[in-house]
C-alpha cells in the first residue's frame, strides 16, 4: 500500500511526512468524528497539509461536519481526485458504500475501499492523514490497524468509566499488533456555566486520565461540552473555525501542538502488510 522512504510514507499518489493517525473509541457516539475533524483543521491551521479518509463505516459524520458537498472524481478505473473542503482533502467509505446497506456487506467492501483509497488516491504530499475508525474493537478497526502498522492510535473518550473501560480494549488490540499509541483524547469532560463559569462534570471525572495512565500514554486534552459544538456540527461549520478565540479551540491547538511535537520516525523495517509480531511502525524520537 506504501512504502518507508526517507522517513516518509510514499503512495502511488502522494507522501505522509509526519503521521498516520488512527483515531479511534470503544463506544459510537464519544465524538470520534468531531474530534478528527476539528483536530485536522487545527493541525492544518498550524500550516500542514491534511487529509482524511473517513472509515467509520457505521455513520459516515466527516462529510457532514466538515460540509464537503463534493464527490471524488475518478481520473480514470485506477486514479481517484479527492475532493478537498477548507483545505483538507477527504475521502469516505460513504461515496462507495450505500448508506443502507448492511454493515455485514459493508465489511470486505471497506477492506477493499482502504486499500484503494491509499493506492489510487491523488492525496499529494501531506503532513497527516488522519482515519476515521468504525467504532469499537471489531473486525473492521482490527483490519485496518493491521493493514497499516505505521499507524498511530488517537483513543477518544467520554470520562464515563464504561467508555474508558471499552476505550482501554482496542488500546490493548493496538498492543497486540504493536500499534503505537499516540494519546488520549477526553471529549465532553465537562459543562462550563456560561453565567457564572461553574464547571459540571457531567459524564464523570477523571476517565481519561486514568485511561491514559493505564495505557502509560498521554492525556492530550480534555474537551469541553459545548452546544455550539453539535450546533456548528451539524451545520458543517466546525467550532474551531467558527469561534477561534473560544476554550474548545484553544484545547484543540493544544492537542494538535502536542501530536507536533511527539513526532517519530517511521521504521523502515516494519512492512504495511501485517505479519505477526512485527515491531511497531513508528519509533519515538
Ligand atoms: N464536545 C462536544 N460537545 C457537544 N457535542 C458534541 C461534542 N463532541 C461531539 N458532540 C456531538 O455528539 C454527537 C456525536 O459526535 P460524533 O458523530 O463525532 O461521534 P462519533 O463518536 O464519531 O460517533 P459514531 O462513531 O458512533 O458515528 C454529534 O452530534 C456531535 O456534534
Amino acid at each position: 500500500m506504501y512504502q518507508v522512504k526517507d522517513n516518509k510514507l510514499v503512495l502511488n499518489h502522494g507522501s505522509i511526512e509526519k503521521g498516520l493517525i488512527a483515531v479511534a473509541s470503544g463506544k459510537g457516539g464519544v465524538g470520534k468524528s468531531t474530534v478528527t475533524s476539528n483536530l485536522a483543521l487545527s493541525l492544518k491551521e498550524k500550516g500542514n497539509r491534511v487529509g482524511i479518509v473517513d472509515a467509520d463505516i457505521h455513520g459516515f459524520s466527516i462529510p457532514r461536519i466538515l460540509g464537503l458537498k463534493e464527490e471524488p472524481r475518478a481520473l480514470n478505473d485506477k486514479e481517484i481526485i479527492p475532493p478537498e473542503v477548507k483545505g483538507i482533502k477527504v475521502m469516505s467509505m460513504g461515496s462507495f458504500v450505500g448508506e443502507n446497506e448492511a454493515v455485514i456487506w459493508r465489511a470486505p467492501l471497506l477492506a477493499g475501499a482502504l486499500q484503494q483509497f491509499m493506492e489510487d488516491v491523488h492525496w499529494g504530499e501531506l503532513d497527516y492523514l488522519l482515519l476515521d475508525l468504525p467504532p469499537g474493537t471489531g473486525d473492521m478497526a482490527l483490519n485496518i490497524m493491521q493493514k497499516l502498522p505505521h499507524s498511530e492510535l488517537l483513543i477518544v473518550t467520554t470520562p464515563q468509566v464504561v467508555a474508558t473501560k471499552v476505550a482501554g480494549r482496542i488500546a490493548r488490540v493496538a498492543e497486540k499488533l504493536n500499534i503505537n499509541i499516540a494519546g488520549v483524547v477526553e471529549n465532553m469532560s465537562y459543562y462550563k456555566c456560561p453565567d457564572c463559569g461553574h464547571k459540571e462534570y457531567i459524564f464523570g471525572e477523571g476517565g481519561g486520565k486514568e485511561l491514559a495512565s493505564f495505557l502509560k500514554t498521554d492525556l492530550l486534552g480534555q474537551i469541553p461540552l459545548e452546544p455550539e459544538i453539535r450546533k456548528l456540527g451539524d451545520e458543517g461549520q466546525p467550532l474551531i473555525l467558527n469561534n477561534p478565540g473560544s476554550e474548545v479551540t484553544r484545547v484543540y491547538n493544544s492537542i494538535a501542538d502536542k501530536i507536533e511535537n511527539n513526532r517519530g520516525e517511521f521504521d523502515p523495517d516494519v512492512k504495511p502488510l501485517f505479519l505477526q509480531g512485527s515491531p511497531g511502525g513508528k519509533k519515538k524520537v
